[in-house]
């Protein structure tokens, strides 16, 4: 039985026994979403990451949603990608494709993967550049608040050292204010090139969801959650907080182990 509860101002918790049961409600989750946006803006723009979230969306190629959801509304970009041969295994574009993109009728024109033939810094350009004409287009909303894009929802996993997309904890991109789209070529985990969100563009999504299972990540979701640690303040994953939209955290049993303090129910 999943539990759910609210953090008072860390979102939504929705912890699952098991990643069969998360995976379920990740599903429904995506699809709720994608039939609100595509109610109202005729669209659905949703950012990926890769790792195991990728695994954990699964039956949403299964029934009903495979029939149910208007994938032909659905517009994909990644929020991080490594900075690799799109055919390669360590590619987040691939992942993804593999495990999901070929599976459901998505409109290839509507796929938005990186430029990988280029630098990662002119990688990171032309993404930005995407984005901004269909921001342009109105495919993608702007921000009430700031320039940025505001994504229908931004899915995000969480690393055991808790950086989120490829913004990883004390590197300087984490400040990158004035760019949507920026790049890193020292990332602590490999590979070493990756384009990222910068995180303005995160806390601009309407919905961002953040997915983390297994103890190993359990320390992170505490310092994220709870604010503990004496770094916690600037823990990616504790610095993603959507400014007019809402964060929800979809997390198993054990990597939710260590939190405290958050109100409960069945
Ligand atoms: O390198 C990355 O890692 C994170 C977390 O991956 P996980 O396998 O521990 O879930 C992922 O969210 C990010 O997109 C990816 O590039």
């Amino acid at each position: 039985m999943a539990l759910y509860g609210a953090h008072k101002d860390r979102g939504e918790l929705r912890i699952h026994e098991s990643l069969d049961e998360l995976s379920t409600d990740l599903a429904a989750y995506v699809a709720e979403l994608s039939e609100v946006s595509v109610k109202e803006r005729g669209v659905f723009t949703i950012a990926l990451s890769g790792g195991s979230l990728i695994g954990l969306m699964g039956k949403l190629c299964e029934a009903p949603y495979n029939k149910t959801v208007d994938w032909a509304k659905w517009y994909i970009f990644w929020a991080d990608e490594r900075v690799v041969a799109k055919s390669h295994s360590d590619s987040n574009y691939k992942l993804a494709k593999d495990a999901l993109l070929t599976k459901v009728p998505i409109v290839p024109s509507h796929v938005h993967s990186i430029n990988d033939s280029v630098s990662a810094e002119q990688a990171a350009k032309d993404y930005e550049f995407i984005i901004r004409q269909l921001v342009k287009t109105r495919v993608i909303s702007v921000s009430e608040t700031s320039d940025c894009p505001k994504f229908d929802l931004v899915l995000l996993g969480m690393g055991p050292d808790g950086h989120v997309a490829s913004l990883f904890p004390n590197h300087s991109v984490l400040n990158e204010k004035d760019e949507w789209v920026t790049f890193i070529t020292d990332s602590p985990k490999p590979p070493p090139e990756r384009i990222t969100f910068t995180m303005p563009v995160i806390n601009s999504a309407s919905d961002v969801a953040v997915v983390a299972t297994g103890i190993g990540k359990a320390k992170a979701v505490h310092s994220a959650i709870n604010n503990v640690g004496p770094d916690c303040l600037s823990l990616p994953a504790r610095m993603v907080q959507p400014t007019n939209g809402k964060l929800v955290w979809f997390l198993d049993k054990a990597a939710a182990s260590k939190l405290d303090g958050a109100q409960l129910s069945e």
